[in-house]
């Protein structure tokens, strides 16, 4: 168990005065910048879990990487005023095509944790996928912020019972989606995390959706799940199954047969296994699989508005964005994470103007050029 505790507890608080990391935080005007911002702030530890990735961290960096290599094509003289950037999945409006990512113990990243990331979430009109491992309670985080949109996102778990008991407490908290995490059946092998000797939360912080009774179950990454289980998570809850950590085609036609709502092209940031494709990379193979039979999602690598335009012209209906929301939290708490959002947002109505658009649908795959 770690001991090392966060340096995130004063001067970054959610009061009226933004002190010196809020008013750095105000003038930052890109995502990159709230990265140096919350190094400044974390402890070592804590953001080399945060920001690390699987062995090499080919993946981590190629996520990134791979959106630099691709070139947007604007189409002019099209008299398109105003873009709309609103979304419609699963039958919700979000007001931005960019979504939170479930992420893990964003109490480590600042004292308001998941509630101050849901309320930032809420103001943006976004989507917030809770993360199972979240250190305030799904019903905690619910009450934060009544008018978030919430999605739960779930590693299923051996034990059936338990794992059916968390979903019942995620319908409970309003959550009005189910996120499957599939690319987890053994934790990756993240050296930044072995070299810190990071192998807990200090104390103090739990992961609060895995209390059962009186104590707190260790999140269990299962290799025994399979496709039979998301069928077992379909006939124990109406929520639509969001799958999430879908790189194969195959998977992708194969999820479309198990009725799943919605795919979320991931590779847990690179996270888990080192050298899979970056995601923009896999995600035209999977948009042709699916062939617009469900919405397709993607997270990684997304630090800029023009990231999310070329997601969207390759296929994505939506992209999630995972560390830029933790650097925008420890630089600054709910309006570090509100800044983020807002700085997304601004740049993708940027680009979308100043590639003719009018909404995030007039975008399509003759749009992106690969340069390299
Ligand atoms: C610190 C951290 C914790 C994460 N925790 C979870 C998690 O609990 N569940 C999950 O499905 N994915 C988790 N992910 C993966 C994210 O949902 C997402 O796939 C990834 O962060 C996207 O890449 P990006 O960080 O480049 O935006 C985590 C990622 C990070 C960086
Ligand atoms: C607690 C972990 C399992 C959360 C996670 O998915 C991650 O750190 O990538």
């Amino acid at each position: 168990m770690t001991t090392a505790t966060s340096r995130t507890g004063s001067g970054n608080g959610t009061g009226t005065d933004p002190g010196p990391a809020g008013e750095a935080s105000g003038r930052a005007l890109a995502v990159r910048e709230f990265e140096r911002l919350a190094r400044a702030r974390l402890d070592p530890a804590h953001y080399d879990y945060f920001a690390g990735g699987a062995g090499d961290e080919v993946t981590l960096r190629a996520n990134e990487a791979a959106f630099g290599r691709l070139a947007l094509l604007p189409r002019v003289l099209r008299g398109a005023a105003g873009p709309d950037l609103g979304v419609t999945l699963l039958g919700r409006r979000a007001a931005t095509p960019v979504l939170v990512a479930p992420t893990a113990f964003h109490r480590l990243a600042h004292p308001d944790g998941e509630r101050a990331t849901a309320r930032a979430a809420a103001a943006a009109g976004t989507i917030m996928i809770v993360s199972m491992a979240a250190t305030v309670a799904v019903e905690d985080v619910a009450a934060a912020a009544p008018d978030a949109e919430l999605w739960f996102q779930l590693y299923a778990q051996s034990d059936a019972a338990f794992t059916e008991a968390v979903v019942r407490r995620a319908e409970a908290a309003g959550c009005s989606a189910l996120v499957v995490t599939a690319d987890s059946p053994a934790r990756g092998r993240r050296e930044r995390e072995l070299r810190r000797g990071f192998t807990d939360l200090p104390d103090g912080l739990r992961c609060e959706n895995l209390r059962d009774g009186g104590r707190v179950r260790p999140i269990e990454m299962w290799p025994g799940l399979s496709w039979e289980h998301l069928a077992f998570l379909r006939r124990i809850t109406a929520l639509p199954i969001v799958l999430k950590g879908v790189l194969h085609p195959d998977d992708a036609r194969r999820a479309l047969g198990h009725g799943v709502a919605a795919l979320l092209v991931s590779n847990h940031g690179g996270r888990q296994l080192d050298s899979v494709p970056a995601t923009i990379d896999a995600l035209p193979e999977i948009a042709a699989a699916v062939d617009g039979a469900v919405p397709v999602l993607l997270d990684g690598g997304i630090r800029r508005g023009t990231d999310v335009l070329k997601a969207l012209a390759l296929g994505a209906d939506a992209v999630a964005v995972g560390r830029p929301v933790i650097w925008g939290l420890a630089a600054d708490g709910e309006r570090g994470v509100a800044r983020v959002l807002g700085l997304l947002r601004d740049e993708v109505e940027q680009a979308l103007t100043l590639c003719g658009c009018a909404s995030v649908r007039d975008l399509d795959p003759g749009m992106v050029r690969r340069t390299c």
